[in-house]
């Protein structure tokens, strides 16, 4: 038997080895697009690195995917469609991959296989209410829903599927510090108020850059108005489609886009909801430029 063992042993070392090496030299022409659960620009963020990377095949805007599949459906979550084996040959034509998990638990390959990582933060205060949000929507009438009052709770405590948030952020946030040419980090907020630069930092980072002559042919600009909130959250697929039809747990398309607006947490919570969510962000990212992005989270407390 233990003969039998040792002679098998080798052929499974080579058959090992092969796989690793092969899933490096796939992931090293990957993108990563890494995001906390939800609720961060995820969706936003997928259909601009697929424009991007796809902008010579779908040069004709007038029958782009993009108008017809919902981002989700364009760039697959490791975790979920490519562990699940649905979508094994995206990567070949679209180098994009996404996921939830956090930077220390990623596989070993993906941090030393040369994959770019592209990282979307949000102020946690309209994180928090968009994930509730979206939380509420997906919930089935006959569930129990969580009060916004239980899922702050929840969320400051750190009690939910991918670690608690700050965390998250704060792995990828150091990660892009040591090894900035390998994790680029985008801020929500900023790229609301002006995408053009954000989104032309992506394109050079993930090896798509814009060249000149595209540039003043305004394609980039045609790129950003057919991702636009506007745009997207108008058109029929995402407005009646749903995402993962087939599985049992299939979402609206709708439930991806609510408002996309900086600050609409002013509207849902109160100043001690508020102050609670930010007196954790001061103690989580002080001494770190993010807290800069996060309104009010200076001016509140000491
Ligand atoms: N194209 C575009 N531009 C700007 N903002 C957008 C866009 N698409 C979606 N959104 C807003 O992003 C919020 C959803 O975040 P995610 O996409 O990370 O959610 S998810 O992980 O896919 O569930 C959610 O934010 P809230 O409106 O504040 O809830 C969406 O409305």
């Amino acid at each position: 038997m233990e003969k039998k063992n040792k002679a098998f042993r080798k052929p499974i070392k080579v058959l090992r080895s092969f796989c690793q090496r092969s899933l490096e030299i796939m992931v090293g022409h990957l993108s990563l697009i890494a995001i906390y659960i939800k609720a961060v620009g995820t969706t936003w963020l997928k259909a601009l690195a697929f424009a991007i990377v796809t902008r010579k095949k779908y040069s004709d805007l007038s029958s782009h995917p993009l108008l017809s599949t919902m981002p989700h459906e364009c760039v697959p979550f490791l975790e979920v469609d490519i562990v699940n084996k649905k979508r094994t040959n995206q990567t070949a034509e679209v180098p994009l991959l996404a996921t939830h998990i956090p930077y220390n638990s990623l596989p070993k390959s993906i941090i030393t296989g040369g994959c770019k990582i592209v990282y979307i933060f949000r102020d946690p205060k309209d994180a928090f209410v968009s994930l509730w949000h979206f939380a509420s929507k997906v919930t089935p009438e006959d569930a129990t829903h969580t009060s916004l009052e239980e899922a702050l709770e929840l969320f400051c405590k750190g009690v939910s599927y991918y670690g608690p948030y700050w965390d998250h952020v704060l792995s990828f946030w150091k990660a892009g510090k040591e090894a900035p040419q390998r994790v680029l980090f985008l801020v929500y907020e900023e790229m609301r108020k002006d995408p053009l630069p954000s989104v032309k930092n992506l394109a050079d980072f993930i090896g798509h850059p814009f060249s000149a002559e595209e540039e003043s042919e305004g394609v980039l600009q045609k790129i950003l108005d057919l991702c636009s909130f506007e745009n997207l959250s108008n058109l029929d697929v995402n407005k009646k489609g749903k995402h993962r039809p087939e599985s049992a747990v299939a979402i609206e398309n709708s439930a991806y886009f609510r408002k996309g607006k900086i600050g609409d947490w002013r509207s849902h919570l109160t100043p001690e909801m508020a102050e609670r969510l930010d007196q954790i962000t001061r103690e989580k990212f002080g001494g770190t430029d993010m807290l800069s992005y996060v309104s009010d989270a200076n001016t509140h407390g000491n």
